[in-house]
């Protein structure tokens, strides 16, 4: 039977939270880090947290593939603060929580520098890991589905271990997430350090990148640029899209309960990317070309969560379909683009 991390328990009781926590400037507010945080998901992560006039947020990001316009309503909030700082060096700040996202999530920009990929999650979850160890702060990481490989079990449960190729172009990736998930595991049981962990599946949404080369973000500019659709071949490959304000829920909810993780956060229903076209054309351009074009190496063939362990341990499942997610990010994307609405 795989033992996959849920019934750990630690022997080594975690360690004392920040002196600070017993001057007597103490202050109740939850301090919470996010790195990574000027990204995608990291900004509607820091919305959704500074609703809460209890938090106070702290990001660190590199902008390496984020920027500081996805967060420009909060600069100058007084709960919020906001750090040019790259993981993979260590930090030295006193927070209670540490949602750990710093990571490119593109293929195109994690193969671009593969080297700093690996870099950012194994140093970069360490110098987390070590940051959560001394202020006894309880960390999440967001693995990813990219850990599950080329899978062979359909859909994937937690407890499967993967088909993934340790030398390929995804590895820095993949590789990069399995050791960063290795990591927690073993501050966990070594150090008694709280974890959380999320591998999270296809998410899509307002403020992606529009150059980003994900298969929404790439469609949907495409059909309002008036460009071909670019299926990459064969086409009969499988995603499943979770939209993004039901991933921050999920986020949330791992952070706050009980479980160690790790729990697959994503929306189970499947498409194959010539079926993801064909939605995007009807919804956005009907008019639009679907062009086939060569894929790039160790493509997933297929990828569908299996939420049972959300589902029972969160109590979280997605709301948002794809028909009706698509349009909300075309609406961002026409803003941004400047591609006004047709009548
Ligand atoms: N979006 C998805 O479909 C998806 C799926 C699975 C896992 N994830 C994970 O979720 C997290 C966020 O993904 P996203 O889609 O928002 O991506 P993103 O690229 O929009 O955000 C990543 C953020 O991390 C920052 N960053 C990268 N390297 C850094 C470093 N060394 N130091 C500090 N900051 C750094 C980037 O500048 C960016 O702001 C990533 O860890 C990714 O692996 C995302
Ligand atoms: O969810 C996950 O776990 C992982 O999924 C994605 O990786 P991937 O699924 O390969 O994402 P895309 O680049 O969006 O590709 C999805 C599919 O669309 C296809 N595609 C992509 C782009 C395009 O223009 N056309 C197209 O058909 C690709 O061949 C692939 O089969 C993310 O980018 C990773 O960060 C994340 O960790």
């Amino acid at each position: 039977m795989a033992n996959n991390g849920e019934n750990q328990t630690t022997t080594k009781p975690p360690p004392l939270p920040s002196p600070l926590r017993f001057s007597k400037f103490f202050q109740s507010n939850m301090r919470i880090l996010v790195t990574g945080g000027a990204g995608f998901i990291g900004s509607h992560l820091v919305d959704k947290l500074m609703e809460n006039e209890k938090n106070e947020v702290i990001v660190a990001d590199n902008y390496f593939t984020g920027s500081k316009d996805n967060l420009k309503k909060w600069i100058g909030h007084p709960r919020f603060e906001l750090i040019r700082h790259d993981v993979t060096e260590p930090l030295l700040i006193e927070v209670d929580q540490i949602y750990h996202l710093a990571c490119p999530a593109s293929p195109i920009f994690y193969k671009y520098n593969p080297v700093k990929t690996i870099k950012t999650n194994v140093i970069g979850t360490l110098n987390m890991l070590g940051l959560a160890k001394r202020v006894g702060a309880r960390i999440l990481l967001t693995s990813t589905s990219e850990v599950y490989g080329d899978p062979l079990i359909h859909p994937q449960p937690e407890t499967y271990w993967g088909n993934v190729n340790p030398i390929g172009v995804r590895s820095c990736y993949d590789e990069g997430k399995r050791v960063a998930e290795t990591l927690m595991f073993d501050y966990h049981r070594q150090h008694g350090i709280q974890i959380r962990i999320a591998r999270i599946f296809n998410t899509y949404g307002p403020r992606m990148n529009i150059d980003d080369g994900r298969v929404v973000s790439n469609f949907i500019a495409q059909a309002l640029r008036g460009e071909p659709l670019t299926v990459q071949k064969p086409g009969t490959q499988t995603r499943s899209f979770c939209y993004v304000s039901d991933m921050v829920d999920g986020l949330i909810r791992l952070m706050e309960g009980e479980n160690t993780g790790p729990v697959n956060i994503g929306n189970p229903g499947e498409f194959t990317m010539l079926e993801l076209a064909e939605t995007v054309k009807e919804l956005i351009n009907p008019e639009i070309e679907i062009k086939m074009v060569e894929n790039t190496p160790d493509d997933p063939r297929q990828r569908k969560p299996d939420i049972s362990k959300a589902k029972e341990l969160l109590g979280w499942e997605p709301k948002v379909k794809l028909r009706d997610g698509l349009p909300l990010m075309e609406e961002d994307f026409r803003s941004r683009l400047g591609v006004p609405k047709r009548n």
